[in-house]
């Protein structure tokens, strides 16, 4: 019998290749994973496996629990976090973590990033907040992004101490926004080197933010 979700298993090895493309992780410090459709389980990295090994092969299937289902590594370390958002945050179908540097640096000064500039508007609508210190090897880590971002619009949570958790409606969009915090993180850091942040009026987040989740690129309402 073949290996379960082939396609799902595919395109979460392949979105691997963007954490690399964006300078978002070194050595295997990041993963990223996908739910299955209708069902209880997730498609995920497998633990401290290179990148450039990942393969649809490669890839493991785990339930919501975070036990494994199918495959033939031990899933990633972080499998029991992603299973707890996808259990409490239905509308999740994507999560991904890393390292990467200048938004860990928020995490490791545990302040929120504030919404000062247009693109943080239009990508989260939102601060970008810091989530609880937690500990690996439990569901701390799951229910720190999920009591940290339920009810709010960021995609990502800066993990104190440890490094950035991002969401999506899809897998590909939790990778957009792991690249977005990224960007952003780097460019408030340089502003706040010359000035103190200034957050953006709130109707003004708000109006940026509904054009570019709306309007913004190939959406119909942008078509002239
Ligand atoms: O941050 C951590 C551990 O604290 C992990 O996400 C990172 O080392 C990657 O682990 P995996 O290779 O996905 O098991």
């Amino acid at each position: 019998m073949g290996m379960m979700f082939p396609e799902i298993r595919a395109e979460v090895a392949d979105l691997h290749k963007h954490l690399i493309q964006w300078g978002l992780v070194v050595w295997t410090a990041g993963n990223v994973s996908a739910r299955v459709p209708g069902e209880d389980l997730l498609v995920i990295k497998p633990s401290g496996v290179t990148y450039d090994q990942l393969t649809a092969e490669s890839m493991v299937v785990a339930d919501l629990d975070g036990k494994l289902v199918e495959g033939d590594h031990n899933p990633s370390s972080d499998t029991e976090a992603h299973a707890y958002v996808y259990r409490h945050m239905p509308e999740v179908n994507g999560v991904v973590h890393t390292h990467s540097p200048y938004a860990t640096a928020w995490a490791a000064l545990g302040e929120d990033i504030p919404c000062a500039i247009t693109a943080m508007a239009d990508e989260f609508g939102d601060d970008i907040p810091i989530g609880p210190f937690a500990l690996i090897g439990s569901d701390a880590i799951g229910r720190g992004i999920v009591e940290t971002l339920a009810g709010r619009r960021s995609t990502a949570v800066l993990m104190a101490q440890h490094g950035p958790f991002t969401i999506g409606k899809s897998a590909k969009a939790a990778v957009k926004s792991a690249v977005m915090c990224e960007d952003i993180a780097r460019t408030l850091h340089l502003a706040r080197q010359m000035g103190p942040l200034k957050r953006l009026p709130q109707t003004d987040i708000d109006k940026l933010y509904d054009r570019y989740q709306n309007v913004y690129g190939q959406t119909k309402q942008g078509s002239r």
